[in-house]
């Protein structure tokens, strides 16, 4: 089994210009080494009351009656486009709840009572973070010096179905009786996976640790919810309005980039010094995972920043298989068709159904 070593030390981005090539490539390098980076909060479209609201909003949902939520559970064959997924019967201790698209405010799925008048706020968070995402894609788009909307006009909902999704996560503290029966210093709240789309964004709350990610030494890395910004200059964790954004690239862009920006496996655990804390927390989090449309070709990118990465990889006989099907988009053979992004997506689920839905 995987140690696990001391904290990550992931860099924290300001993305208030989109333009800035410099900021792009701090982008790239970021996620070709990690595949993951903080976004500051202060440079996003987010205030700190939406982000507060959407906890809000999460917290009630989650503390209302068993029997409610549980006529919103996952069924098997909804794909990704999946509802409530509940404690106990996930195997991991935490549930979910899945928002799909919504269309001017309003949610494309059955939306529990209870969470109808928060609608519109959940829509309005939904687009600030499509809005976000794009932003993030045009920085990569620059720092892998393809065309800036290459990726933003993929990932344009108003052209066409994708399959992003926003999801609220609640996972009980260790006090939790619903945690009860489980090992708290060998059980995990959320097996180890790597997210299927593009880029996920992750919000999380002070005091509310549990995210590890996995190093290319093998251990197990944790990821500070503050950030030691002490590293940045003359700002400390009181200057942002909330927690930095974590960023995270998924399958598909590795596979885009044929595994230059890695897809990186991370799961969520009762951290050792919460098991110790005499008040330890449960853990809320929010995640946008956001994907192309649905009929996106993924067909080799123009960068020679990616070529160069896979004739290096080629010569190196280095081939990550966990970063896709087929090794990656630049493989593609003369005559044959591109995969698009919704059968990129079918495989991914194929390939880990009834093993995990993340
Ligand atoms: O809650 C978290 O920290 C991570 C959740 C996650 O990785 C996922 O839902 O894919
Ligand atoms: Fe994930």
């Amino acid at each position: 089994m995987a140690e696990v070593g001391p904290p990550i030390d992931l860099p924290i981005i300001n993305i208030s210009n989109p333009n800035d090539p410099v900021v792009g490539k701090a982008m790239i390098d970021a996620a070709a080494k990690y595949g993951f980076l903080y976004v500051d909060s202060r440079g996003t479209d987010f205030t700190y009351e939406d982000v507060e609201k959407a906890f809000g909003l999460s917290r009630e949902f989650f503390a209302s009656p068993f029997e409610e939520k549980s006529n919103y559970r996952i069924t098997p064959n909804v794909g990704a486009k999946l509802t409530l997924n509940l404690l106990p019967s996930t195997g991991d201790f935490k549930e979910a709840m899945n928002f799909g698209e919504f269309k001017d405010g309003k949610a494309q799925q059955p939306i529990p009572p209870s969470l109808a008048s928060g609608e519109a706020r959940i829509g309005h968070f939904a687009s600030l973070c499509n809005k976000t995402c794009v932003r993030i894609l045009k920085l990569l788009a620059l720092g892998l010096e393809i065309q800036n909307d290459w990726f933003a006009s993929c990932h344009d909902p108003t052209k066409g179905p994708t399959g992003s999704i926003l999801r609220w996560l609640y996972y009980p503290s260790v006090f939790s009786s619903a945690t009860a029966s489980y090992k708290h210093d060998v059980d995990v709240r959320a097996g180890a996976h790597s997210d299927y789309g593009s880029i996920t964004l992750l919000f999380q709350r002070p005091g509310q640790p549990g995210l590890e990610i996995l190093t290319s030494e093998g251990t197990w890395a944790p990821v500070p919810v503050q950030p030691n910004t002490s590293s940045t200059g003359d700002t400390d964790s009181a200057d942002f309005p909330f927690p930095p954004i974590l960023v995270n690239i998924g399958d598909l862009l590795s596979y885009w980039t044929d595994g230059l920006l890695k897809s990186t496996v991370h799961r969520v655990v009762f951290p050792l010094s919460e098991q110790r804390s005499p008040n330890p927390q449960d853990r809320y989090s929010i995640a946008y995972f956001c994907h192309p449309i649905d009929s996106t070709e993924l067909v080799p990118l123009p960068s020679k920043i990616v070529t160069a990465h896979r004739e290096r990889s080629e010569a190196n006989g280095i081939r990550d298989e966990r970063v896709g099907f087929g090794g990656g988009a630049g493989s593609l053979e003369p005559g044959k068709r591109a995969l698009t992004a919704s059968e990129h997506l079918e495989s991914r689920l194929a390939a880990t159904y009834g093993f995990k839905s993340v």
